[in-house]
Parts: structure tokens; C-alpha cells; sequence
């Protein structure tokens, strides 16, 4: 019983999650800095909701039924309640982690019949507070459930469990001629049951659509802990209402997604990279319209960022910028099947970029390890951002010719107070990624950027989630991207499938409004 002896060491702590009277008592190890991060409910003014708190005998009944798989109490659960930027944290005693979907039944049986509250979590990746808990819900983790189920070579669908890391499925399929439909800069650790939860979006979207397109099939564990096996691996079948929809984006409030059946496309025999520079962003556009209509159907992704953004990823990761100094880098990739009609498009393209002044400078990489240092200057971004303090993140879909305008314009309306206010993203996706940073967390700046970044979407019928979803940070603000009847739909659904809202709580919907106290 090693959980339930974790248990009572950590009970002082949990009395300490209750409210902001009672501080955490120290903790000796554990993750770097976990314990500097200040407590989502110190925070953010949110109330707990009336689920009963998880006991001793609770942990003894889940030790039962996975020995050796709970972990309970200080130091073991601290890196579960604090999210990979450091900006939410929660107070959770418990982290299960099943390797069977009869587990999770199981466990979510006895947590609904408890009323008992659980944070689905996955590789805990999340930018938007969605992966960990905000007071004490139990943590369940798909760290264990990574077992590979099949892979059909002729389709190209692989059925796999929910906690398969994004990369080592990258490097099983890839083996067998093919690449996994999405890629992002947290491959490394994000698990695929999270990116199917959030509808992660990524890098290769604009060529291969979004997971809603490529997500077949899914088995699901309901609130009741009934499980709902839809894991199809057909692509067309039209009997009535696509239910795994409803699961996709949800985050875990819904439902736990326990595994994914996904189709894979063909690995592409040839990837070309194109690395350039724009004196302005009219000119990144233009660069963009006219590559489109140049590469066409090869084209596989087009990123972009500000010059702010290479001054960071060069000092913080002692990366070097390929090409002369610019007010904008753009990352075009092309992935085909026939190298010498690609290259040719492609130098077709950069000739006439080049001849029209659209881009000043440019570097192409056609193998593989330059490819790969062309796209870290873009895919570590987040990373670099990190260093620079408090980061606040705003990942917005805009109509494109509109994208950096509101980069521009909260430049200017926060002047000294933001440290960095930079932009990058998917431009071929028309998502911005707009990042502001400051030395810490502070209330006055929150209130300066928000709602004025939800009222300037709204206004150009945005959206203020493109890719990340809404999660704790965000799910008050649904309203500036949806109607009032969708939002009132959406709390219906949950109703329905989770009536004692036991399914990732203070997440996804909107609560009775909430201030954060700074
Ligand atoms: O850190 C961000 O804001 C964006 C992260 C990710 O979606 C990316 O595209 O790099
Ligand atoms: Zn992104």
C-alpha cells in the first residue's frame, strides 16, 4: 500500500488547497520550480465546486485496482498539477494511471458514483490551463496507455491507445512509408488522445486538414464510466450523427478519449524547405498568394514570424538566423513525389520571388538534418518565449490580410508596460500566434490585453482559439467567437453526458463570471 502511506504524507498539503488561507508547506524535490508557480485558485478568483474530496479509503480502492499505478501525496504528483508553461497549478493528491480501457471504465464507475472530480491528462503540452487540475480533481493519466494496436500498410490507418507519444508514432509509421498527419513542436511529449482532445492543429494542417478530417474512429469513456466504442476505421460511413465529433476539441470534458484510429498519408519521397526574408509584411502576403498559385499541390506549409521573434530564438537557443537581417522570416515546405518536378517548381517560384523583390533573401534545404534546423527556428518559438518571463498567449484565426495588425496595434497600446509583444504562426492557416511578455505575472497587463484581443477578433469575426482550444485561461471569453445558443448547446451536451460535471470541471465552458485577483 506505498499510495495510501504517500496519502497521508501529503494530507497537510491538501488541507493547504482549499482556499488562499492555507499556504503549501514546502516541498523537497520534485519538478524545478513547480512550487514557485502560484496556485490557480490563489490566482484566479475561482470557486470550488461541491465534489466530495478524495480519502484515504478512495486511494486504497484505486491501489486495488492498479497496484503499483497511484500515485498520492508530495513530491510524486507535483509535476501533474503544473502546466509546461508554469503558469497554472493545481492541487491534486492523486494521479492514476491505467493501461486498459476496462481501467479507465473503472475508475470513472467509482469516481462518478463518488463524485469524485478527474482531470484527464495526456502529455500535459496544453498552452491554455486545460491539462491540469484547478483544485484537487484526480489526475488520469494515458502515460501508460501506449500500446500500438495496428497498422494497416494498403489504407495507411493506424488504431492506437490514447497515450501514444505523437513522435514515436511519427517514427513507427514513418518506418512503414508514411507520416502521421499532424506534427508539432511538442511531438516530443504530447500524447495523441491530447491532440485528438484539443484538436491540436500544428504544422502540417494546411496540407492534410485538421484531425477532424483524419480521426476515423475513436473509443470513448463516458462520465459513467460506459465505455463508447466507435473506433471505425472506415473513411466514409454515414449512419446517423458523427459522434466522435462531439469529442474531438472537447478537452476532456466530455468524455476520455482512450484510443484514436487515424489515417496516415503517404510519406512524401521528396521535402523541400525554403527559408526567406520579407522587408514587410504586404510582402509576406504577397509572397504567399503567389507560391500558392506557383507550388500548388506540393505546397505543404507556410509559417511565418516577426523579427522579434528571431532575436529570441537566437539569444535564448543559440540558434543562427539562415538568412540577412529582416522585419519578417516566412518557412515555405513542399512535399511531393518526384523530386526534380518539385525542385523545379520551387526554383521556378524563388526566381521570381527573388527578381519581384518580394523576399531580399532565402536559403533552401533539401536534406533532411538542414531541414530540420530551418524548422527549429520556427517550431521553438514557445521555447525561446519562455525565457523571457511571464508569457501570455493568444492564438487567434483571422482573416490573413488582417493577421498582423493586431500584433501592431497592441504594440502600441502597451508600449513600455510588455517586455516583447511578438507575432508567428500559420499564416497559410490564417492563425496568428500573439505573444506577449512581461518579467511576471501581472494583473494590470492582463486587464490591458484582455478583453481588448477577444473585442478586436470578435470585430473582425475571428476566432480567439484556432488551434489551442479554451481551456481554463480562455473559456470565459466563448462568447466573443460564439452565440449565445451555441455556448447554451454546448453546456446541454456536457449536461447530457456528464450530469454531475465530474469531466475536467472549470474547463472547455463558461462559469458564472470569475475576476482574476492578480
Ligand atoms: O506558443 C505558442 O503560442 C504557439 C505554439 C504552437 O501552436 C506553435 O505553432 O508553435
Ligand atoms: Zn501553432
Amino acid at each position: 500500500m506505498a499510495g495510501a502511506a504517500l496519502w497521508r504524507r501529503g494530507a497537510a498539503w491538501l488541507r493547504g488547497c482549499r482556499g488562499k488561507e492555507g499556504k503549501a508547506p514546502g516541498v523537497s524535490r520534485g519538478c524545478a520550480g513547480c512550487r514557485e508557480v502560484v496556485r490557480t485558485c490563489e490566482r484566479y478568483a475561482v470557486r470550488r465546486l461541491p465534489f466530495a474530496r478524495p480519502a484515504e479509503r478512495d486511494v486504497a480502492f484505486f491501489e486495488r485496482l492498479m497496484p503499483g499505478r497511484v500515485l498520492a501525496g508530495q513530491p510524486e504528483v507535483e509535476p501533474f498539477n503544473v502546466d509546461w508553461l508554469k503558469s497554472v497549478r493545481g492541487c491534486s493528491q492523486l494521479v492514476l494511471k491505467p493501461q486498459t480501457t476496462a481501467e479507465v471504465s473503472q475508475v470513472l464507475r467509482y469516481c462518478y458514483e463518488r463524485n469524485l472530480a478527474v482531470n484527464p491528462q495526456g502529455g500535459n503540452t496544453g498552452l491554455v490551463g486545460g491539462s491540469v487540475p484547478v483544485f484537487d480533481e484526480i489526475i488520469l493519466s494515458t502515460a501508460l496507455m501506449n500500446q500500438i494496436i495496428s497498422f494497416d500498410k494498403v489504407s495507411g490507418i493506424l488504431v492506437c491507445q490514447a497515450g501514444c507519444v505523437l513522435e514515436r508514432l511519427s517514427e513507427y509509421v514513418e518506418e512503414q512509408g508514411f507520416i502521421m498527419p499532424l506534427d508539432l513542436g511538442a511531438k516530443g511529449s504530447c500524447h495523441i488522445g491530447g491532440n485528438v482532445a484539443t484538436n491540436a492543429g500544428g504544422l502540417r494542417l494546411l496540407r492534410y486538414g485538421s484531425l477532424r478530417g483524419t480521426v476515423l474512429g475513436l473509443e470513448v469513456v463516458l462520465a459513467d464510466g460506459s465505455a463508447l466504442d466507435c473506433l471505425t476505421s472506415l473513411r466514409k460511413d454515414n449512419t446517423g450523427y458523427d459522434l466522435k465529433q462531439l469529442f474531438i476539441g472537447s478537452e476532456g470534458t466530455l468524455g476520455v478519449i482512450t484510443a484514436v484510429s487515424i489515417l496516415c498519408p503517404q510519406k512524401p519521397k521528396a521535402v523541400n524547405v525554403a527559408f526567406l526574408g520579407c522587408q514587410s509584411f504586404a510582402k509576406v502576403l504577397e509572397t504567399f498568394t503567389t507560391c500558392r498559385a506557383m507550388l500548388g499541390e506540393i505546397l505543404s506549409a507556410y509559417e511565418f514570424m516577426d523579427e522579434k521573434c528571431m532575436e529570441l530564438v537566437e539569444r535564448h537557443l543559440k540558434l543562427s538566423s539562415p538568412v540577412a537581417d529582416s522585419p519578417f522570416y516566412v518557412l515555405i515546405e513542399t512535399s511531393g513525389s518526384n523530386t526534380t518536378h518539385d525542385e523545379e517548381k520551387l526554383n521556378n517560384f524563388l526566381e521570381r520571388a527573388m527578381t519581384s523583390g518580394l523576399v531580399t533573401d532565402g536559403t533552401v534545404a533539401t536534406d533532411d538534418k538542414k531541414i530540420k534546423v530551418l524548422w527549429s527556428l520556427r517550431e521553438r518559438i514557445t521555447e525561446a518565449l519562455t525565457h523571457e518571463g511571464y508569457v501570455y498567449k493568444y492564438d487567434i484565426s483571422l482573416p490573413v490580410e488582417k493577421l498582423y495588425d493586431l500584433v501592431t496595434d497592441m504594440r502600441a497600446r502597451l508600449g513600455q508596460s510588455a517586455k516583447n509583444v511578438v507575432g508567428y504562426g500559420h499564416l497559410g492557416d490564417g492563425n496568428l500566434h500573439l505573444n506577449i511578455t512581461a518579467e511576471s505575472y501581472s494583473h494590470s497587463l492582463l486587464d490591458a490585453i484582455e478583453p481588448f484581443v477577444y473585442e478586436w477578433t470578435a470585430r473582425c469575426s475571428g476566432s480567439i482559439s484556432a488551434e489551442h482550444g479554451l481551456g481554463f485561461k480562455k473559456r470565459q471569453f466563448i462568447q466573443y467567437s460564439k452565440p449565445r445558443k451555441a455556448v447554451l448547446l454546448m453546456q446541454q451536451f456536457k449536461a447530457m453526458l456528464d450530469p454531475k460535471g465530474i469531466l475536467n470541471p472549470y474547463k472547455t465552458l463558461p462559469s458564472a463570471p470569475e475576476r482574476s485577483t492578480g
